[in-house]
């Protein structure tokens, strides 16, 4: 059973998709925070919330069920995605459910700043009837800048048009040809932008770039009577330099959807002339509402049933079929991690992987992921997974490089990797047999074929006759079953070095490790433990 946490209010359409789904159950807990909410979040598998609830690192400290967090809208600045990532937790969003309503948000604030309405309203209904007060100002004629050409922001170019305004447009991936297929101007920079125009509404994250776009120290690059709208984020203007520039005459009014600190109902722009503010309510339309939530709920179910990764903000997408497709590879290289992991033993500080093959061509990142996976699971009290593996490695210092081959070697598709660290380099390859049946093809330069799969003993000696028939005649003394062997000879030639490689059916004593490393010509002998060949980590089991 999947358990689903809802952790804001949203709309009834979400929930009556959970309420039909089988196997999953859900409870609706809004207004958690702090400890409440961490226990709240270790008793579920995915959790899905809009703005108003804040996942902090202490949010999901010490979480080892929750596997998804959906956010039900577009930002996620609300969600501190290093620490979910550390913790194993993907995070997606619905990232066009309500790009619409925001754009017409947005617009409305400009209407509403240009005509008064808000202020005209409240003057009416106190008894004035102010018709000199309210002059106003024709949107037609007059030039908009948009600074985010995103989604939003092509959807307030598309409406301004209509509404015969010229239009200039500032965003990074924004090119000359792009804007004049919008119909729009382009601008290199904000600074270019910034003195043309009347109005102007930004449509980013809240970044390093866009805090302050707008600050005391540009307010004189901008036309006097300007209007500024704001319904992205709070902080992208400098609400001192609006007050300033309100003061000063500098700005014409000042539309408000967004604030630094939310829920805000207290602000020195509250109530003053020409400032209209509202309650961050772009995205509070019925319909964005019931397609977020049902886009969200979509997008926690299929991940929790099937693994399917879309609209991730902290990981690569990953759909059904590839998923479905790379399986037998994933388990291959989760394998080939948690062989090495034992192979080299401790201070590993270096890792190079080399797909060769048609895998090469799929997507490797998440086999280095699954490789990663293996290689720390056993050594890392935190739950080790696809989505956290390479941070977790990353953080111990390790570095990770991969490549990728298109060229076949001697299979169709197989990976090799390399760990160093501590004076010592292994190498293994795997390969997989059919679409199930993972096999370690090389250990460090030995080429062999050998299950990845329950107790092996592996053991480096030199290439002299007699050695596998001792080692299991020891066995044999011990009552310990060998199921299957594989031997392999350093560069494939005889006479050198070469290692066993034994499928046993128990872990062998102690005594009969030291009988078999007591054979003059075995230099090295180690048992090592992977997963039974019918069982997958967690992460691959959907
Ligand atoms: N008020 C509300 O209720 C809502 C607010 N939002 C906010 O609106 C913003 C935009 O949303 P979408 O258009 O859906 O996102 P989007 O991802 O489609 O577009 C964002 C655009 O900002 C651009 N950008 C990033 N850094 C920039 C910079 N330094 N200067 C100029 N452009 C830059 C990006 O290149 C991108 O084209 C988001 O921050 C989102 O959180 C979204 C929905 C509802
Ligand atoms: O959930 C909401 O209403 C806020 C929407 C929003 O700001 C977003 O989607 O980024």
């Amino acid at each position: 059973m999947h358990r689903i946490i809802v952790l804001d209010s949203i709309a009834q359409e979400g929930l009556d998709i959970l309420d039909a789904e089988p196997g999953v159950e859900y409870d609706v807990r809004t207004g958690l925070k702090g400890e409440e909410l961490r226990q709240a979040l270790s008793e579920y598998d995915g959790a899905i919330l809009r703005s108003g609830v804040k996942i902090t690192p202490e949010s999901v400290a010490g979480n080892t069920r929750l596997k998804a967090i959906v956010r039900a809208g577009v930002g996620t600045d609300n969600i501190d995605k290093p620490a979910a990532t550390r913790q194993g937790i993907v995070v997606m969003n619905t990232p066009t459910g309500n790009t619409v309503s925001t754009a017409e948000h947005a617009f409305a604030l400009m209407m509403s700043l240009s005509r008064n309405i808000a202020a005209a309203n409240q003057s009416l209904v106190e008894g004035r009837w102010d018709r000199k007060l309210y002059m106003g100002s024709q949107l037609a004629g007059k030039t908009l800048g948009i600074v985010g050409m995103g989604r939003i922001g092509r959807e307030v170019a598309s409406r301004a048009k209509a509404f015969e305004m010229r239009v200039v447009g500032y965003d990074p991936f924004l090119t000359e040809e792009q804007a004049m297929k919008l119909g729009i101007e382009y601008a290199a920079t904000v600074d270019d932008l910034l003195p043309q125009i009347d109005y102007l509404t930004v449509h980013t994250p809240l970044t390093p770039e866009t805090t302050n776009l707008v600050s005391k120290a540009n307010l004189d690059k901008l036309k006097p009577g300007v209007r500024l709208i704001n319904a992205a984020r709070g902080g992208i203007y400098d609400e001192e330099a609006l007050l300033e520039g309100l003061e000063s005459g500098k700005i014409g009014g000042v539309a408000l959807d967004v604030f630094p600190n939310e829920p805000c109902i207290d602000s020195p722009l509250f109530g003053r002339p020409n400032v209209i503010c509202t309650p961050h309510l772009g995205a509070s339309t019925e319909e964005a509402q019931t397609q977020v939530a049902v886009e969200g709920i979509h997008l926690l179910i299929n991940f929790l049933k099937t693994g399917e990764i879309r609209h991730a903000v902290n990981v690569a997408a990953l759909d059904p079929k590839t998923l479905a497709d790379m399986k037998g590879f994933l388990n291959v290289a989760h394998r080939l991690g948690v062989l090495l992991a034992q192979w080299h033993g401790s201070g590993i500080s270096s890792v190079s992987l080399n797909y060769r093959g048609e895998i090469a061509s799929k997507s490797t990142q998440l086999l280095t992921s699954a490789f990663c996976a293996g290689l720390l699971e056993n050594a890392l009290e935190e739950e080790v997974n696809v989505i956290n593996a390479e941070v977790l490695l990353r953080d111990r210092g390790i570095d990770l490089v991969a490549q990728q081959h298109h060229e076949m070697g001697s299979f169709t598709s197989s990976m090799t990797v390399e760990v160093s660290g501590a004076d010592r380099t292994v190498k293994a390859s795997g390969a997989l047999l059919g679409h199930n049946m993972p096999r370690l093809v090389m250990l460090d330069d030995h080429r062999l074929e050998s299950y990845l799969d329950g107790k092996l003993l592996i053991f480096t000696h030199a290439d002299v006759p007699g050695i596998i028939g001792r080692v299991g005649t020891v066995f044999g003394q011990h009552n310990v079953n060998i199921g299957q062997m594989a031997v392999g000879r350093a560069g494939g030639k005889p006479g050198g070095r070469a290692v066993g490689v034994l499928n046993l059916d128990g872990v062998p004593s102690q005594a009969a490790l030291d009988e078999v490393q007591a054979i003059e010509a075995i230099d090295h002998v180690c048992v090592i433990e992977l997963p039974p060949a019918d069982q997958l980590p967690a992460w691959l089991q959907n």
